[in-house]
């Protein structure tokens, strides 16, 4: 069988994406982990779908390069929306996206028939969620034990979860180190994508992100929400600012309510894999 793909990034976050409109059935977990694999496979931090789609225009799935599922993914869900205006799917220049985290609006910036920037209305965080049972009460502030460190993390998510350190010295920290441990810490059922994040001035953050069933990623979209709404919690930034990552910068505003992130989205390559009938669901 012969899959054919996109290849795609957000800030150097990349993906593999694949029109499953005419569902495939394919064991995708399965696919996911091994087309993702660098050195044996296409190479990417995660796979996406394009699914039907009866709540919005269309379904983005995102599976990790581990080949877990995903609740949402910033940066692929701006590739998402270029992807579709620009191959033809869609000539509006605001989408309604359906993931597993409810219905995102997307706003295109598009010049020339290019799609230039992605604004995503990345809807309301939540604290203590569901998807992180954290033991303090009334605080989204936890603080756990690894390696030999006590760590205070402001759990946040973003549809998925997420673990907020705020750190001195980012370039310099032990983040894949660290990152793991609490990633898989036995606080977090669902494990955690981790944010460490280094205050710039009173608009602008630097951060790292070691993500769930990945690694450390070039950029993290969901990430980058988290880290900015704890840091407005806080008070150490203001409601708009940038959030500086390794692969580059998001916009974001948080209005105390909603979240609002922007940022480019670009095309890498397209291309065929041939696969074997070994991952085809009976
Ligand atoms: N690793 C994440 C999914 C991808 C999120 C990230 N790539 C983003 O841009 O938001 C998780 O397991 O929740």
């Amino acid at each position: 069988m012969i899959l054919e793909f996109t290849k795609m990034h957000g800030l150097g976050n990349d993906f593999i994406i694949i029109d499953n409109l005419e569902d495939k059935r394919l064991n995708w977990s399965k696919l996911a982990e091994n087309l993702c694999q660098r050195n044996t496979g296409i190479g990417a931090d995660g796979l996406v779908l394009v699914n039907p789609s009866h709540n919005g225009d269309y379904k983005m799935v995102i599976y990790n390069s581990d080949g877990s599922l995903a609740q949402m993914c910033g940066n692929a869900i701006r590739c998402f929306g270029k992807y579709l205006y620009e191959k033809g799917y869609t000539k509006e220049e605001k989408l309604s996206i359906d993931t597993d985290s409810g219905v995102k609006i997307l706003y295109l910036t598009v010049d020339n028939g290019v799609v230039q920037s992605v604004k995503v209305d990345m809807g309301s965080p939540i604290f203590q969620p569901e998807l992180i049972p954290v033991n303090a009460p009334n605080s989204a502030d936890i603080k756990i034990q690894v390696a030999q460190r006590e760590l205070t993390i402001t759990a946040i998510s973003m549809g998925n979860p997420h673990a907020v350190i705020f750190v001195e010295d980012l370039k310099n920290y032990p983040v894949n180190e660290l990152g793991p441990l609490i990633e898989n810490h036995p606080l977090f059922p669902q494990k955690i994508n981790v944010e460490f994040v280094q205050i710039k001035d009173d608009q602008t953050l630097a951060i790292r992100v070691w993500e769930r069933g990945v690694g450390e990623t070039q950029a993290c979209g969901t990430g980058a929400c988290a880290a900015f709404v704890a840091s407005v919690l806080k008070g150490k930034v203001k409601f708009h600012g940038e959030v500086h990552l390794l692969g580059g910068i998001l916009t974001i505003t948080y209005d105390g309510n909603k979240v609002y992130k922007e940022g480019p989205a670009a095309f890498v390559f397209e291309g065929k894999v041939e696969i074997d009938s070994s991952y085809k669901l009976i």
